[in-house]
C-alpha cells in the first residue's frame, strides 16, 4: 500500500510567508509606538515575527493614528478566525495608543467592543481611530478594524489621564 507522506506542522510553518505587507496609505507616516510609551506595548505588537499578532503603527496628515494589523495561527477563536479577546486586545493598545498620540498620558478605564463580522486570520486588516472628546481626565477614542468594506469590530474607549505624567 501506498504511504501518503503529511508534512508536520513545523514544515508548514517553514513554508508560509514570513514578510507580510503591513505597508500604510501613500500619506501616513510610520508612527513609533514603543518610543512613546515605553516596550509595554510587547504583549500585542512587540513581535513583528510572530504568529499572534503582527502590527504597524502610522499617523495621517491629521495625526490621527491607524494601524495594519495581522493576526495569525496563534490568534485563533472559531476556526480560521480571530478570538474575540484577540480583537479587544488590539482595541485596547490601538485606541489606548491613539489618546497618547494625541498627547494624552493615559490607561484604559473603560473599553466596549462590538464584534460585526468574523474576521479571518492571515490577512491585512487596517485599524483607524479618532479621539473624538476631550473632559477633564476623560478622553474618548473610538474605533474600527475593516478590511474593504467589511467592519470586523468597533469600539468605544475610555481612557483617564494619569495624574503626574
Ligand atoms: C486610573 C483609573 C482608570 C481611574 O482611577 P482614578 O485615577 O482614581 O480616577 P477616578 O476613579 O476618579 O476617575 C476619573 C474620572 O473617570 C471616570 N471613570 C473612571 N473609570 C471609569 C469607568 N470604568 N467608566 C466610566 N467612567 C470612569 C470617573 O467617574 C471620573 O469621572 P469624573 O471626573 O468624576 O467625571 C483606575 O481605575 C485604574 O487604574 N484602572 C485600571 C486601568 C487599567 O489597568 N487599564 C488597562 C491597562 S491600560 C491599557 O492596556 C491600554 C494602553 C494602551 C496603550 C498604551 C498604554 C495603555
Amino acid at each position: 500500500m501506498r504511504r501518503i507522506r503529511v508534512p508536520n506542522s513545523n514544515v508548514l510553518k517553514a513554508c508560509e510567508p514570513t514578510e507580510i505587507d503591513l505597508s500604510g496609505a501613500a500619506d501616513w507616516v510610520p508612527f513609533d509606538a514603543p518610543a512613546l510609551v515605553g516596550d509595554s506595548l510587547r504583549f500585542v505588537s512587540g513581535d513583528s515575527r510572530g504568529d499572534r499578532f503582527r502590527a504597524r503603527y502610522y499617523r495621517d496628515a491629521d495625526k490621527h493614528l491607524h494601524a495594519r494589523f495581522w493576526l495569525g495561527p496563534e490568534a485563533e477563536g472559531p476556526p480560521g478566525h480571530a478570538h474575540g479577546g484577540a480583537v479587544a486586545a488590539i482595541m485596547d493598545e490601538a485606541l489606548g495608543l491613539a489618546a497618547w498620540a494625541a498627547g494624552y498620558p493615559i490607561v484604559v478605564g473603560n473599553l466596549n467592543v462590538s464584534f460585526r463580522n468574523m474576521l479571518p486570520l492571515k490577512k491585512v486588516v487596517t485599524v483607524e481611530s479618532r479621539v473624538v472628546s476631550v473632559e477633564g481626565r476623560k478622553i474618548m477614542v473610538h474605533g474600527r478594524i475593516f478590511r474593504g468594506d467589511t467592519t470586523f469590530a468597533e469600539a468605544q474607549c475610555l481612557c483617564i489621564t494619569i495624574p503626574g505624567k
